[in-house]
């Protein structure tokens, strides 16, 4: 990594060091974009790559019998890698709740915030961030996050999480399930995976991730970026964004980046590497990335589906019975976070670690 400039290290030792996080450095008032969040020329998100033609699928959820529905659903992951769905049941009370529950915690004096930072929480099933690798980065994203690991045993340490978000995280997560099953169901179908393969759907579904995402207001958001272009390692991510906007996904056809317009109850559904991967290549894992807004702090709430540290997956036997040959290594999922946490958002490079 390029040295940094001086002023990046006082920087870097207020965010990270000192634990203030994104939120801690736009709360002193700065009016300047410090060097260390600015992102050099052909990195950043140019209108004129910004796409006026593409959007992606808008598809209603209330019938999951209709074969149209479900269909909408295979042919977006294979095509498009992200859509939203629309009344699929999770009230919209509840998704206004964690939204709200993100503000108050984000909201909290900075000494309260700080006492869930990484390493210094209670416990380690929740973990306040800032930015994605700090170590590995020379450039920081403009984002903090809070992390909950949600399997059933880490909610054993639901009495240590900040008591002003903890039951929205829970009722969301718990809410949205159902559909994060049908939605697994229906994909693993498109794939020929038996019906109701229990033993397949349990791992599957057994070690979610809530994050609350806080992208603080930035003065210059062209020059910086919410989140870098990645794509997520999950196998499906399920992700509750504001009434912000920011969010881009990578076009496949021309590389242009088409925005994710808020649609108010919607879920914005995403392809991870695994379900890529397990299903060699058939559903798209696609880079997407977040530009802050001018004026607005901006909230967004994934769940990402990831799955036991020691579970191995590759591509799906039914998906290779016809003779096609595969394009990955078996891997397990801990070797594959790692590999993801240890750099910097990087695009689609993560994938390459289990490719033959
Ligand atoms: O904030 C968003 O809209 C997306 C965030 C994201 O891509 C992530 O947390 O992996
Ligand atoms: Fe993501």
């Amino acid at each position: 990594m390029p040295p940094r400039e001086p002023n990046s290290e006082k920087i870097i030792d207020f965010v990270v060091n000192k634990r203030n996080g994104i939120k801690g450095l736009v709360d002193t008032g700065i009016e300047t974009v410090p060097e260390l969040y600015i992102l050099p020329l052909e990195e950043r998100l140019e209108p004129n790559n910004i796409s006026n033609h593409h959007s992606i699928p808008v598809i209603d959820v209330s019938n999951w019998d209709d074969p149209k529905v479900t269909e909408s659903i295979c042919k977006a992951a294979e095509e498009w890698g992200f859509f939203q769905i629309i009344n699929h049941g999770v009230p919209l009370e509840v998704l206004d709740a964690v939204k709200e529950a993100s503000h108050r915690f984000f909201g909290l004096p900075n000494e309260e915030r700080k006492k869930y930072w990484v390493g210094n929480s209670p416990t380690e099933t929740v973990a306040l961030k800032t930015s994605f690798a700090p170590l590995a980065e020379t450039v920081f994203e403009w984002k903090d996050f809070l992390s909950f690991r949600c399997s059933p045993r880490d909610l054993e340490s639901f009495p240590l999480w900040p008591p002003v978000c903890r039951d929205e995280v829970v009722k969301y997560l718990e809410s949205a399930k159902p559909v994060i099953r049908k939605l697994l169901e229906v994909l693993l179908k498109g794939l020929k995976v038996k019906e109701r393969d229990k033993t397949r759907e349990y791992p599957l579904i057994v070690s979610p991730v809530v994050n609350l995402n806080y992208y603080p207001h930035c003065l210059k958001p062209d020059l910086t970026g919410g989140v870098f272009p990645h794509s997520d390692i999950s196998t499906i991510t399920t992700l509750l964004q504001d009434e912000n906007g920011g969010l881009y996904v990578r076009a496949t056809d021309d590389n242009s980046w088409i925005h994710v317009p808020p649609v108010n109850g919607a879920l914005v559904i995403n392809v991870g590497d695994i379900l890529q991967i397990m299903s060699n290549d058939r559903y798209k894992s696609i880079e997407h990335r977040v530009v802050a807004n001018g004026s607005k702090d901006r909230v967004s709430v994934p769940i990402f589906l990831d799955l036991g540290a020691d579970v191995v997956f590759g591509p799906l036997p039914e998906v290779l019975e016809s003779g096609e040959q595969p394009l990955y290594k078996e891997v397990v999922f801990s070797d594959y976070s790692k590999y993801f946490f240890s750099k910097k958002h990087e695009g689609k490079k993560t994938i390459d670690f289990a490719r033959i």
